[in-house]
């Protein structure tokens, strides 16, 4: 009997995402700046992973590049197995919009629409209809029942950010990228976000990948990656904010005397 082999078909132990020797280059001559520098990372399903260091250490380029919104100068760049730089815009569009799920600094939200139908947007801009069940238990986990007919100027910012946390996850995306989703919001809205994402990996299995500069943001993850020149540097699993703070102030002092 022959063998059945479905390349396509994800592994159960494959990570949702992977970064391989990723070398992102803008820019040429002179002017040239290495964003990153050969970095490999695996983001685990079902794991919540915050990205930290200091500004211009390339955690916006790295999220760029894993969901596909800037293409990889070497190396590679995979979601669920797919290799992002085989595929052609049009299939690229539709993995963005099937396998990957944003969450913003500044919500981005439209504000003609209400909450529910911001919710539901990029899925019907797929043509595919929500599933009810799932859409109410995403609705339920991130507190909105009784703000589904709101506009978005008739919510808190901290409800504005929950609409849009519901919005990534109610096409079940493989992976859902945040870059740094409270820096907008006042502490306790901004730890409510936080409980939101971490709920959605804990009671979802959602995998959710964090972009963020403080570390009371990053002890809500389940591990922290540092970024650092371009550099994967190090990594904390169960972090602690005083933990978190602790290798940041040590990469800072690290950097100072290596400059
Ligand atoms: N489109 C671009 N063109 C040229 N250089 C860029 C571009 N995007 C980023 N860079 C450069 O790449 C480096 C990494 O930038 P990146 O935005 O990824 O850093 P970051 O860690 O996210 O910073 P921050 O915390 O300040 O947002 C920086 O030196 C930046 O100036």
């Amino acid at each position: 009997m022959s063998q059945t082999f479905v390349p396509s078909a994800p592994l159960a132990t494959e990570p949702a995402a992977r970064a391989t020797g990723l070398t992102k280059v803008y820019g040429k001559g002179e002017t040239q700046v290495t964003a990153l520098d050969s970095v490999s990372v695996e983001f685990a399903r079902a794991r919540f992973t915050a990205v930290m260091g200091p500004s211009g250490s390339g955690k916006s380029t790295l999220m760029h590049c894993m969901a596909g919104l800037d293409p990889v100068t070497s190396g590679s760049a995979r979601i669920g197995g797919v290799e992002l730089a085989r595929l052609n815009d049009r299939r690229l569009t539709a993995l963005r919009r099937e396998k990957v799920g944003f969450v913003f600094q500044g919500f981005n939200l439209l504000p003609t629409l209400t909450a529910l139908e911001n919710m539901t947007l990029p899925l019907r801009l797929a043509g595919r209809r929500p599933d009810a069940a799932w859409l109410d238990t995403v609705v339920a986990t991130v507190g909105l029942a009784g703000r589904l007919a709101h506009r978005p100027t008739q919510l808190s910012g901290g409800q504005q950010q929950r609409v849009a946390v519901a919005r990534a996850l109610v096409s079940r995306p493989e992976i859902v990228f945040a870059d740094e989703p409270t820096g907008n919001l006042d502490s306790r809205s901004g730890a409510e976000v936080l409980g939101f994402l971490r709920d959605s990996v804990r009671e979802l299995g959602q995998t959710v990948v964090m972009v963020t500069h403080d570390p009371v943001a990053a002890a809500h993850a389940d591990r922290v990656v540092f970024l650092a020149d371009g550099r994967l540097m190090d990594e904390l699993h169960a972090p602690t904010a005083d933990a978190v703070l602790d290798r940041m102030l040590a990469f800072e002092s690290q950097g100072r005397r290596t400059r």
